[in-house]
């Protein structure tokens, strides 16, 4: 369980990303996500920088290529002490082994790797999309399932999904296997280009293990006020 909700940093620059955290407490520890917007601007430097303030980093670049150029990639990633990595779930099964094994290889001596999570249908992608454009004809819920089962099946340690599919992959994987979710909105907040959206309290309620919250606090008027909401909600419900 990650009990601090994940602030998902879809910024472009560090010059936005350093405005954005002087509105939170000094001291304050944050989870936070580095995606793929900042870090083609900043490269690994702003995770060495968010690391130095004392924050804890999932790296979201969602690596989809052939294995061996995903396992030297994710020997680089390694370097870098992020504790979160992910790759996409429809690369297949011997490119997520290898994300594993490139992570392993690249971990300084002593130092755990980062954990890797599969990507399986992203939470903007309705059911009838799927199936129009990527022609798959299961249920999402199937394949999602699916993915589940071969990201358990390669080594990875959980997946990316919507708290909604969160259930049925503990019953379909482990109770253990991370269900990371992203699409979460507080009531009444505006879904924008998010399909299967969740709040926090019952994401949680449903099997969550973590939450990625992005435009709910980096837009609210009140960042840290929205992201204590936030937290409140998702931490009521942890027992
Ligand atoms: O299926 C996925 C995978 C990743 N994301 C990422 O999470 C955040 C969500 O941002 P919001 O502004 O809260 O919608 C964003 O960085 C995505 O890249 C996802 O939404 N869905």
């Amino acid at each position: 369980m990650i009990e601090r909700p994940i602030i998902a940093l879809d910024f472009s620059s560090k010059a936005e990303i350093e405005t954005f955290l002087n509105k939170f407490p000094k001291n304050e520890s944050l989870f936070v996500k580095v995606g793929m917007e900042i870090f083609y601007q900043e490269g690994p430097a702003i995770v060495h920088w968010l690391k130095e303030a004392g924050h804890d980093i999932f790296l979201d670049l969602k690596l989809h290529d052939i294995p061996n150029t995903v396992q030297r990639s994710m020997t680089g990633l390694a370097k870098m002490g992020v504790s979160i990595t992910t790759v996409q779930a429809a690369g297949g099964s011997e490119m997520m082994q290898r994300a594993k094994q490139g992570l392993i290889d690249g971990t300084p001596a002593g130092k755990n790797p980062p954990q890797v999570i599969a990507v399986t249908q992203l939470t903007s992608t309705s059911q009838e999309q799927m199936q129009k454009e990527q022609l798959i004809q299961a249920t999402l819920e199937e394949s999602v399932l699916h993915y589940a089962k071969q990201a358990q099946e390669a080594g990875l340690d959980g997946v990316v999904c919507s708290a909604w599919e969160a259930q049925k992959i503990h019953d379909t994987t482990s109770e253990n296997f991370m269900c990371l979710t992203p699409g979460i909105r507080p009531k009444g907040s505006d879904a924008g280009d998010q399909k299967r959206v969740v709040t926090p309290s019952k994401a949680r309620t449903i099997g969550s293990n973590a939450i990625v919250v992005g435009r709910p606090i980096i837009l609210a008027d009140d960042p840290y006020k929205s992201y204590q909401n936030i937290k409140t909600d998702w931490e009521e419900t942890i027992q």
